[in-house]
């Protein structure tokens, strides 16, 4: 299923709906950000999962790991886990996320871009564990990639979020019910990326 862009890459969207969104970008310098980087990208317990789709398997095009306290356990594919444990990097980066969103994060599944390949296809992220309008606060390190939103009802209602390196957004309580969202695949040159968001599990 190819997902390559039409509207991404356009650069950043004028005019963020703020009611759903939030975007700032240096919310970790950039030396910080170079080093969360690197130590994400070699001391995460990276897997590659696989997806059912049209009842064929298929592996999701990225690395992941959950992370969190003891007792969040998640699902993927129908199949429940255990999260990893909190590092000490995470946690510091959990309580300067708290800190601006207002909210308290039991977990946060960490996404890792190896290149232009990597991406995640159309969807919002409204699983039953997570409520039904949860809040989601995302970092993002290293590549600058666009983070597109559509409409539900209207695909052509549309923005682009550039998300760069040590940048914050936060997604809103109303964005994952009427939007969708992901990252396209690019054709360009693009190194490695590593997106995190703090969630809820119930
Ligand atoms: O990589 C990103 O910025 C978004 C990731 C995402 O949408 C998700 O993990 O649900
Ligand atoms: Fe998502």
């Amino acid at each position: 299923m190819e997902q390559l862009s039409f509207f991404a890459e356009a650069g950043q969207s004028k005019g963020l709906p703020k009611e759903l969104l939030e975007y700032y970008a240096g919310f970790i310098s950039e030396k910080e950000s170079d080093g969360l980087l690197q130590q994400l990208i070699t001391h995460t317990p990276w897997k590659q999962t696989t997806q059912k789709m049209w009842d064929k398997e298929y592996l999701t095009p990225r690395l992941t790991s959950w992370h969190g306290d003891i007792g969040t356990d998640y699902s993927v594919s129908g199949k429940i886990s255990n999260p990893n444990p909190w590092t000490p990097e995470l946690l510091v980066l959990k309580g300067k996320v708290e800190a601006i969103a207002g909210i308290r994060f039991n977990s946060v599944l960490l996404n890792y871009y190896r290149d232009g390949n990597d991406s995640v296809a159309w969807h919002s992220d409204r699983e039953n564990v997570l409520g039904k309008n949860p809040v989601i606060a995302s970092v993002s390190f290293g590549q600058v990639r666009s983070f597109d939103i559509r409409s539900k009802a209207d695909h052509s209602a549309h923005y682009s979020v550039r998300l760069e390196h040590g940048s914050f957004l936060l997604m809103k309580a109303g964005l994952q019910e009427y939007w969708e969202h992901r990252i396209a695949k690019s054709t360009r040159p693009m190194k490695a990326r590593v997106n995190l968001t703090f969630r809820v599990v119930l």
